[in-house]
């Protein structure tokens, strides 16, 4: 059985040097499996210098021979090093025909004055002319048999010199004819970009000429694979300097690789996977600088699932051409009207979109390209214009098409949905959109300005198959700086599991550190310091108005001016998560507005951490409701900080002693009065009245305060200095109970009153609140469903650390309500 061929491409950079060449040489496999044919550049440079060359011949400067003779010398040089002695006598000869020609040509074209293309192609395709032979002598000098071809015998095009169109059928007979002449054994050195007209005449095959030399030549040889050797490793997912998560993409469709380098993908030309595709040839881009990498392997993706987005990619600096019709325009040839003169005029089109009732078209093409459109439209459509059905053709810059390029995107419902709306979500308005002419290829345009927020935000969503999401903290008080530190601590982990939770705001009560482009977690609560002054007014305005994509706001202040300033920001987009029970003192109309416009701006409102510590009471509570379960009671010890204090009164404290080590463990409230009133055991009562759907009032609340009379309205200060006062009352009334267990324990009846107070709950008679430890809390829900067998929830009811999990945990939740 004949040996599959590997074609192997290596261009200028990976022969730039005469250890680079050696590099190929180390590159190439051994012989055995494979026949091998590698096809080589000019060496790195030396094409621009023949049109520097050709360039000074035309200009007359006098210098297109020493330009002329420092190439030379270069390949003189390479070939005392690279060549066996032996061979080098014959070999320089070859070269120095190669550079007489040239020298000849130059001073004709000096003569004239101009360069024709085919007098051009005969000039620079000396590069390779001389590349080749030089490497096949290095394989050879490393001892591995070698020949040369000139691809101008293999490659047979028309004789459009500059960018000739290859005639697939007569190059495939010349290149196997060719071919049986090569000794299987041997490496085949092919000169790249060089054909020849049927007559015999050199042409180029344009840009990435060798990669398309490389490529026809593995379809004319139904090559196993064909490698690309470059400097990078591969088909980036994006363009780096845009966005740093760039990956090497593993594997792409011919499809998409072409879609890409169509919409400035850099590193393939479009053209170059067609001779391949057919016949279902792998092409694979490696690294010469890291040859271990394992590249991209462009190929077929019959296997690929439906609606993968790969790649994002962006032509930038492009204009929107209009064509604007009217409703009785009749042009059935329009398309051709439009299209034809401007590929006659060679300007590419990035974007079609039609809207038939008006026969209007949009396109983008290049900024640079929008005048040339509008004139040679307005040229051709000028009996239109003139008779009023068309209206005028006029373009509009600033503009660039974005890309989401992949695999069977025609296939996969709902895909297009989510990417334009995560376009919006990153604020990015969509200008033009084109879709189904391609099935690897979503594109859009929008503002340049937009561009890179939109490239950015796709390549999260899909590239990487990311959540991203924004957070904005109102208060840097115990709890927020926890969970500033809880959002610093779990980052890497929430990366992982493919959510990028970036900080990019923290407020308190006359600042506000803002920055879109993500702040340090660890480092934002000093910063505060130093960030510009900003009153309650001026935060909300400014995360309304943020343009950041999911953005959450943490409500993690005590202040209800921030509770009723909750409505304007889930109005504008942002939702908000908080622990904040001063929303729930807000009256019900107001409740009720601000949950109106959570639905209104389409984003989550979430205060799980405001009631029973995390422990899920809210989410449960909301889905017995709308499961149909009528909920009869709540009630429970629902204060963290109670359940300390008299849990530990029990055990011998003072009443003063375990107040104070509530405040300092992160139990209270920052006044511990909210806590000891029963006021905020009232609040927590409300909310999950609310959630069933109760009509309550917290200020209606039968509460007993545990705040002695004489320290009520004083200051803060004034209330710790004189709390030892009540000690022995509290010492008396805990001995009072006879050795019971005292809790304060809040109920919610069915018709909505609420009642809090301390009260004897026997361990003896098995009472679950009887059982607690100091400051944990449970809640027990009696519903007419589960009859005796009331639901029952328990666990630690307060402490920074927990309610900063619980927020977390809420603003993650929001993040993926906000998908
Ligand atoms: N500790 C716990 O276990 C739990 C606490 N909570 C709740 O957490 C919230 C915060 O508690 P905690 O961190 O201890 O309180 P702190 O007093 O330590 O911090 C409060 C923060 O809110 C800021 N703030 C107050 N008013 C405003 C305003 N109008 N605009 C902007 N910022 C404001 C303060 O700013 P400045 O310093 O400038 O005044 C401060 O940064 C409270 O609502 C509490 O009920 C909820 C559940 C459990
Ligand atoms: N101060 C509160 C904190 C949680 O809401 C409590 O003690 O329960």
């Amino acid at each position: 059985m004949p040996l599959p061929f590997t074609v192997a491409k290596f261009g200028g950079t990976s022969v730039g040097t005469p250890e680079r060449v050696r590099g190929v040489v180390r590159l190439t496999p051994e012989a055995g499996s494979e026949r091998r044919v590698v096809v080589v550049s000019a060496f790195g440079g030396v094409t621009d210098d023949l049109l520097a060359a050709i360039q000074h011949a035309v200009d007359r400067t006098g210098e297109h021979r020493d330009r002329l003779g420092s190439i030379r010398k270069r390949h003189t040089d390479a070939l005392a090093v690279l060549t066996p002695e032996g061979e080098r006598g014959p070999l320089a000869e070859r070269l120095d025909a190669i550079w007489t020609q040239v020298g000849e040509l130059l001073d004709g074209v000096s003569l004239l004055r101009e360069c024709t293309p085919r007098v051009r192609a005969a000039i620079i395709t000396a590069g390779e002319r001389a590349s080749a032979p030089l490497v096949a002598s290095a394989f050879r000098a490393a001892g591995v048999e070698a020949v040369d071809l000139d691809a101008s015998g293999l490659v047979r095009t028309d004789a459009r010199f500059d960018e000739a169109t290859v005639d697939m059928e007569a190059t495939r007979e010349l290149v196997r004819e060719a071919f049986e002449n090569v000794p299987p054994e041997a490496v085949a050195v092919v000169t790249g970009f060089v054909g020849s007209t049927e007559d015999g005449v050199r042409t180029t095959l344009g840009r990435s000429g060798s990669d398309y030399t490389a490529t026809i030549l593995g379809g004319a040889l139904d090559a196993r694979e064909v490698v690309i050797w470059t400097d990078v490793s591969g088909v980036l997912s994006a363009d780096p300097r845009i966005v740093p998560e760039a990956f090497t993409l593993p594997r792409l469709s011919y499809g998409a690789a072409a879609e890409l380098a169509h919409f400035g993908a850099k590193v393939l030309h479009p053209r170059t996977m067609r001779p391949l595709a057919n016949a279902r040839i792998p092409l694979r881009i490696a690294n010469t600088l890291a040859p271990e990498d394992a590249g991209t392997t462009v190929g077929p993706m019959d296997d690929a699932g439906p609606g993968r987005i790969d790649a994002v990619t962006a032509v930038r600096s492009a204009a929107l051409v209009r064509v604007t019709g009217t409703a009785s325009l009749e042009v059935p040839d329009l398309a051709a009207r439009v299209f034809g003169p401007l590929a006659e005029s060679e300007i590419p089109v990035f974007l079609v979109a039609q809207a038939s009732a008006e026969g209007s078209l949009c396109l983008a093409v290049r900024e640079a390209d929008a005048a040339r459109t509008v004139a040679t439209l307005r040229q051709r459509l000028a009996r239109e214009i003139e008779r009023g059905d068309v209206l005028g053709v006029e373009a509009e810059g600033g503009a660039a098409v974005v890309a989401a390029v992949g695999a069977h995107l025609e296939g996969a419902p709902g895909l297009a949905g989510r990417l334009f709306a995560t376009l919006g979500r990153a604020h990015v308005n969509v200008r033009a959109i084109a879709q189904g002419a391609s099935a690897h290829t979503i594109s859009c345009a929008v503002a340049d300005a937009d561009a890179v927020a939109a490239i950015t935000a796709l390549h999260e969503a899909f590239a990487l198959r990311r959540i991203r999401a924004h957070v904005a903290v109102i208060g840097a008080g115990t709890l927020g700086r926890r969970l500033l530190r809880l959002l610093g601590e779990r980052q890497d982990a929430l990366l992982a599991g493919d959510l990028n939770l970036r900080l990019v705001g923290l407020a308190n009560s006359s600042r506000l550190l803002l920055d879109p482009a993500g702040l340090e977690p660890s480092t934002a609560p000093d910063a505060l310091a130093g960030a510009p002054e900003a009153d309650l007014d001026a935060v909300v305005e400014r995360l309304a108005g943020a343009r950041v994509e999911r953005l959450v706001v943490v409500d993690a202040t005590p202040s209800g001016a921030v509770a009723a300033r909750h409505a304007d920001l889930l109005r504008a987009g942002v939702a908000v998560v908080t622990p904040n029970k001063a929303a729930t003192a807000m009256p019900l109309e107001a409740w009720r507005q601000t949950h109106a416009a959570a639905r209104e701006g389409e984003v989550p409102y979430l205060y799980e951490a405001a009631v029973g510590a995390g422990l899920g009471v809210v989410a449960r509570l909301r889905d017995l409701v709308r499961t149909g379960a009528r909920v009869l009671a709540i009630e429970g010890v629902l204060s963290g900080t109670l359940s300390y204090v008299l849990t530990r009164m029990r055990a011998g404290a003072r009443f003063s002693e375990a107040v104070r080590e509530a405040h300092e463990a992160g139990y209270t409230e920052p006044d511990p009065r909210e806590d000891l009133s029963g006021r905020d055991v009232a609040l927590k009562l409300s909310l999950l009245a609310r959630e069933v759907g109760l009509d309550v009032n917290p200020e209606d609340a039968q509460l007993e305060s545990l705040v002695p009379d004489a320290l009520r309205g004083v200051p803060l200060a004034t209330f710790w200095e004189r709390l030892p006062e009540s000690d022995d009352a509290w010492a008396e009334r805990i001995a009072a109970v006879g050795g019971g267990e005292v809790q304060y324990v809040g109920r919610l009846a069915e018709g909505g009153a609420i009642r809090a107070g301390a009260e004897a709950v026997r361990a003896e008679a098995g009472s679950l609140l009887a059982a607690l430890r100091p400051s944990e809390i449970a809640i027990v829900v009696h519903t007419e469903r589960t009859g005796d067998h009331p639901i029952f929830f328990q666990g630690p009811g307060a402490s920074a650390d927990v309610t900063a999990a619980v927020l977390l945990a809420d603003i993650v939740r929001a993040a993926e309500l906000m998908r």
